[in-house]
Order: structure tokens, then sequence, then C-alpha cells
């Protein structure tokens, strides 16, 4: 019997000249039937959508300084790009173990980085997150080189079924593993008016807190959507501070408030500690760990744990300075405007 012919697709229909929605954006979801597409995203200073770029490459590289033949571990594999690049480096006799908490992303970063040639000798992938460093170690041994690129990926954050992005509707949803613990929406429910301000100020250093969390907690429907979130914060700026929608001051509200709930719905602070604390141990000596942060309660805590980790002895040298992108790449890639990047050498 012949082959039945494929089924037909019908275009993905959008208003405009240009996709403007994840789910329109086909020809960059699909980079092998539209090579071209994504360069052209890339020109216009915006990342390709089911894409990550990479952030301070060449910086990290410096950095870590891999080698052929050295064993790396990558904690946030991501999109894979600076593991491609690390493996590149490690080869010929290197390996590298990349981790990664996301259980819809990771398969598809492996099979990438697989179908780039990386085989199991080279590359050994796990869904696991970083805090639990000090239970993989005794299997794995120390390694010469650990990267930490904390945060999300651009598939992370593009996604509007994830629920990390105010600009689309989404189920109001933030976890990293969406398979572990509870959505925001239903964390959210959980807390006080008090609970909420601790949280916003604490996570985000957010100078609105108080009145924010007071609309939050005694708002009388569900908050179970991105959007709907979004509207309750913007009513507020607009009733306190006359800020329009359009404002960059309630977008920087938005994306605090957004911020501080992911740090809460995924413990990224604790399981942060948790990483740092265990970080010597899997280190050579002479191993190199590079971590790059996005705000200042993850850069704290990177510092102080270098820091304090030089003055008892485990660091031989630790970075005195955060490095930032260079402006060049802070206009390429606005998303790396935030990055900092600190890098310390195993005693
Ligand atoms: C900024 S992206 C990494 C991008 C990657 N360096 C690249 O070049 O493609 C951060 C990644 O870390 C993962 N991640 C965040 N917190 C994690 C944790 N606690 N344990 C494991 N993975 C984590 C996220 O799921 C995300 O895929």
């Amino acid at each position: 019997m012949p082959d039945a012919p494929p089924p037909h697709r019908r275009r993905v229909r959008y208003q405009g000249t240009h996709p403007r929605h994840f789910r329109e954006k086909y020809k960059e979801l699909d980079p092998l039937a539209y090579a071209d597409e994504a360069e052209k995203v890339r020109a216009r200073g915006q990342t390709p959508a089911g894409t990550h770029r990479s952030i301070m490459v060449a910086e990290i590289l410096a950095a870590l300084d891999p080698k052929p033949g050295e064993r790396a571990l990558d904690v946030t594999l991501g999109y894979g790009g600076h593991a491609r690049e690390l493996l590149r480096r490690l080869q010929p006799g290197g390996f590298l173990l990349g981790l990664d908490v996301d259980p819809l992303e990771l398969p598809r970063t492996e099979a990438r980085l697989r179908s780039e040639g990386f085989g199991a000798d080279a590359l050994q992938v796990r869904r696991m997150n970083f805090g639990g460093l000090a239970g993989l170690i005794p299997q794995t041994g120390p390694f010469d080189l650990v990267l930490a690129d904390l945060g999300l990926s651009s598939m992370q954050i593009d996604n509007p079924d994830r629920g990390f992005t105010f600009k689309t509707e989404g189920p109001l949803d933030l976890r990293l593993n969406p398979q572990k613990g509870r959505p925001a929406s239903e964390f959210l429910r959980s807390l006080s008016e008090g609970d909420l301000a601790d949280l916003l100020a604490e996570n985000a250093d957010e100078p609105l807190a108080g009145p924010l969390a007071r609309a939050l907690a005694t708002h009388p429907g569900p908050l179970d959507t991105t959007t709907r979130l979004a509207e309750v914060l913007r009513a507020v700026l607009a009733r306190d501070h006359g800020l329009t929608r359009d404002d960059p001051e309630t977008r920087r509200t938005l994306q605090r408030t957004f911020q501080a709930l992911r740090i809460a719905v995924n413990e990224e602070f604790k399981v942060l500690d948790q990483f740092l604390a265990c970080l010597p141990r899997a280190l050579r000596p002479g191993g190199r760990a590079a971590i790059l942060s996005f705000h200042s309660g993850e850069d704290r805590r990177v510092k102080k744990a270098f820091q304090e980790g030089l003055r008892t002895g485990l660091y031989a040298e630790v970075a005195d300075t955060p490095t930032r992108a260079t402006l060049q790449e802070q206009i390429d890639n606005p998303r790396s405007k935030p990055a900092k990047l600190r890098w310390a050498i195993r005693a």
C-alpha cells in the first residue's frame, strides 16, 4: 500500500507583519526548516524562540580555562551553549557531566548535543537539582571545573505555559520542575499579607513590598494566571503612583514581583546555599569554579561563600570584583545586562 500523505498542517496565523506570541513563531521554533530565521532575529537583538544565547562565554572560558582530558561539571545545563564550548576544549579525552532540574528542556538539550557528536564517553546528562550536589560527589569524585549559570533559560522564560513572564497569558506556575512542588498560584494563596511583604522585600528588594502585598493578599478572585497577577500589580502602581502600563518602573516592579515568587517557589536561595557549601568538595586541588548570577540576592551569597572559603583556606584565589558583560554583549543580548560572574580556584 502506498504511504499515506502527511497530514496537512494549517499555517500558523498571526496579526500584523511579524509573529508576536511564542506559538506563532513557528519559523524560529523549527530551526531545521527555517535556518535563516534565527539569524534575522539575532540581528534584531532578540533571542529566537525555543533557544538560549549563552552569556559571557569568553569570560567564563577564561575563568574556567578548560584543557583536553579534564573533567567538568555544568550544574545548569540549560540550552547547553556553555557546555558545548567547554566540551570542545575538553577533547580529546575530557568529559562533562551536565545537570538540570527541568524535565522538559533537558531531553531536548541532550538530543541536540548528541546530534553534534558528543557521545556518552564525552557527555553525560542527569536531571537533578544542584542543591543535591553533596549526594552526587561521592559517586562522581571531584571535577577540574564547575560552572553554574543561575536562573532561567530563554526557552523557559519565553514559553507561556511555564508562567515565568507577565508579557503573555499563561498559568501562574513559575516552577523550574513543573512535576514537583506547587505552582506559584497555589503558593500565593497560602501566604499572609505579612509573609508576602517579607518575600517581596527579601527576594527582590522591592521598595513597594507593603502596598503590593496588601493588594495581592486582599484580591477577591483567584490569581491563577500571569496576566491577572500583572493587572493587580499595575492597578496599585497606577492608583498610588500614577504609573502607566508602559512606564519602565511598572515593568521593573512586575519583574521584581515575578522574580520574588519564582525564587520562593523553587527555593532558589536554599539550594544555592547548599550548592555553595558543597562546591569545595566538588573541586580537585587547583580546580576552577565560575558562577554567573543575575540579581543581588544571588551575588551576595556567591561573594560571601567565596570570601569565606578564601579566609578558611578552601580556595587559593577568588575574584575580587564581579566581571560584567561587555557593553557590546549587553546591546546584542539585553538579558546579559544584570549578569555578574565570580570565580574561585580550589586550594
Ligand atoms: C541560564 S540557564 C543555563 C543556560 C546554559 N548555561 C546555556 O549556555 O545554555 C539556567 C538553567 O539552570 C537550570 N536550573 C536552575 N536552577 C537549578 C537547580 N537548582 N538545579 C539544577 N538546574 C537548575 C534551569 O532549569 C535552566 O535550564
